[in-house]
């Protein structure tokens, strides 16, 4: 018998763009489950955010519009202090009991750092990964590879933690960095949605320069 999944996919989503949402579908089509997609408050281990989290949350929202599996969360946003993901772990495991399958969504980057996160060695117990594969990305350490065994999408749905899924698809060269630079240079990005382009523009956001035209090919 499987219950039903939960995936959790946090970022900081500054902005969010294509490989974050064609991932965010890869994961809720391949384990038939809502993907949440949650903005962080305090990065743990980078710069604060240029758009506040209210700013970074509405562009999900346009992002995520008609598709009701993917569901932009303010958790994160609500909480005080770094946004370790221990505590979100921990919160959506107490609401959603202990058997149900709940799957941390990260990219193949962030997986090659996991052993620095914070207790990243209580994660076995409390949730499945599914990594993105991401060009560039290194290799996990061996202890944090042994700590979730490879397995099948059948295989997570069939335990409530400690399993992991590799991904092929999608493998997208794009970063919240390089949309950031694009939008300062030229204030367009062909890796945005288009209505997160338009609210960047509105908002003045990245130093997208006055006057740019409406002209993002990206769809959401
Ligand atoms: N192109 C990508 N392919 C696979 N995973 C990705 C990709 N871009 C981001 N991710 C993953 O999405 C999650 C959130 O990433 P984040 O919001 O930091 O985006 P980013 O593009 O890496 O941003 P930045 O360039 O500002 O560092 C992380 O787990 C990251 O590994
Ligand atoms: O908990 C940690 O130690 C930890 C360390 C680094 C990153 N994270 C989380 O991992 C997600 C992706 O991080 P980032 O910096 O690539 O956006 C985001 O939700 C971060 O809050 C969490």
């Amino acid at each position: 018998m499987t219950l039903p999944a939960l995936a959790l996919f946090g970022g900081t989503f500054d902005p969010v763009h294509q490989a974050h949402l064609s991932g965010a579908r890869a994961v809720a089509d391949a384990l038939g489950c809502p993907v949440r997609l949650l903005p962080n408050a305090v990065p743990p281990h980078r710069a604060q955010p240029l758009a506040t989290g209210e700013q970074r949350l509405a562009m999900l929202q346009l992002a995520c519009q008609g598709q009701p599996d993917l569901i932009p969360d303010d958790w994160e946003l609500r909480q005080q202090g770094p946004s370790w993901s221990l505590n979100t772990l921990r919160h959506f495991r107490t609401e959603i009991g202990p058997y149900r399958p709940l799957v941390l969504v990260i990219g193949a980057d962030s997986f090659a750092t996991l052993h620095k996160w914070h207790r990243w060695q209580d994660y076995p117990a409390l949730c499945h990964l599914a990594v993105l594969p991401r060009p560039g990305a290194g290799s996990p350490t061996l202890e944090v590879a042994g700590a979730f065994h490879e397995n099948t999408p059948q295989g997570l749905l069939a335990a409530p933690a400690g399993r992991r899924l590799m991904l092929s698809e999608p493998w997208l060269d794009l970063s919240a960095t390089g949309v950031r630079q694009d939008l300062a240079r030229q204030g367009t990005s062909t890796a945005l949605p288009a209505p997160v382009g338009a609210y960047i523009r509105t908002h003045r956001l990245y130093n997208v320069p006055p006057g740019s035209p409406l002209t993002d090919s990206g769809t959401a």
